[in-house]
């Protein structure tokens, strides 16, 4: 981890947007995903901290429901995106997803290298770093996932996340402007429990990616956002820190997840808060 300038503001800290997404693996089916994207459509389309760009939102259906929940939240601008997508665009890769055709069904977003995809699909860092220049080529933006395996202290989870982080970005080509990325900090012991990680120990691993980005200049503008059993108050107790949340389960009820972006707009602009 190399030093540089004290952290941007986060979530609380006013100028930057707060960034909510919401994952849906594999829990729900078609049907229910793009009900859940009609619901929320409702919900956020004419809201101003939405439509001005103060509360950034995307959601990442499983695939064969993108082309449902783009049709759904048109016009709302939430971003749609994939859990996945292949290093390659075009040739002789069966079963593999092409950044170029998520493009073309109207995603901006290709998440990268979740706990899931490292532990049972055998991903690693070399071929994290290829998806997230395939991803970039294709101009969505990649909503990269780090976080240690196994719990330990706050000091030696920002290290081996940091790392993770810097192994992953390794090959990424030099842009004019930098590149626009989403960091998801996901410590792979919080994920599918009760609770989230312990703010300061979670902040104190944010701040350490934070440090990795900022003296990055390859980096654009970018966002960490923290996963693993985020809910309700998660965001308010990391608005120190993270610039936004990462959300599986607790987001799959659109009412929590209406709680969640309620308290995205009181922490970004007290007078819109909608409850
Ligand atoms: O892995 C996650 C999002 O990608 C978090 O999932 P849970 O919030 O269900 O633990």
């Amino acid at each position: 981890m190399t030093e540089s300038a004290p952290p941007a503001p986060a979530a609380g800290g006013g100028a930057r947007p707060i960034v909510l997404g919401v994952s849906f693996k594999l829990y729900l089916d078609v049907d229910s995903t793009v009900e859940w994207a009609k619901t929320v459509a409702e919900a956020v389309r004419d809201h101003p901290a939405v439509k001005g760009g103060r509360v950034r939102l995307f959601v990442l259906p499983s695939l064969p429901a993108i082309p449902g929940v783009v049709d759904a939240l048109q016009g709302t601008g939430v971003g749609v995106g994939a859990q996945d997508l292949f290093w390659e665009d075009r040739g002789a890769f069966t079963g593999a997803v092409s950044g170029a055709d998520l493009r073309t069904v109207g995603c901006s977003y290709a998440e990268i290298g979740h706990a899931e995809r490292r532990a049972l699909f055998g991903e690693d860092d070399v071929i994290l770093g290829r998806k997230l220049v395939a991803a970039l080529r294709n101009g969505l933006t990649p909503v990269l996932c780090v976080g240690e395996t196994v719990k330990s202290d706050p000091q030696t989870a920002a290290r081996e996340t940091a790392a993770e982080l810097e192994a992953v970005t390794r090959d990424l080509p030099a842009s004019d402007g930098g590149h626009d990325l989403i960091v998801a900090y996901e410590p792979r012991w919080a994920i599918g429990q009760a609770e989230a990680a312990d703010p300061d120990y979670a902040g104190t691993v944010i701040a350490g990616l934070r440090q990795v980005l900022e003296s990055d200049e390859r980096i654009g503008s970018s966002s960490i956002l923290y996963g693993g059993s985020a809910q309700p108050g998660t965001l308010s107790a990391l608005r120190e820190t993270a610039d936004g949340l990462f959300l599986g389960r607790f987001a799959h009820d659109p009412r929590r997840f209406g709680l969640v972006l309620d308290e995205a707009l009181a922490l970004r602009d007290p007078q819109l808060r909608t409850g």
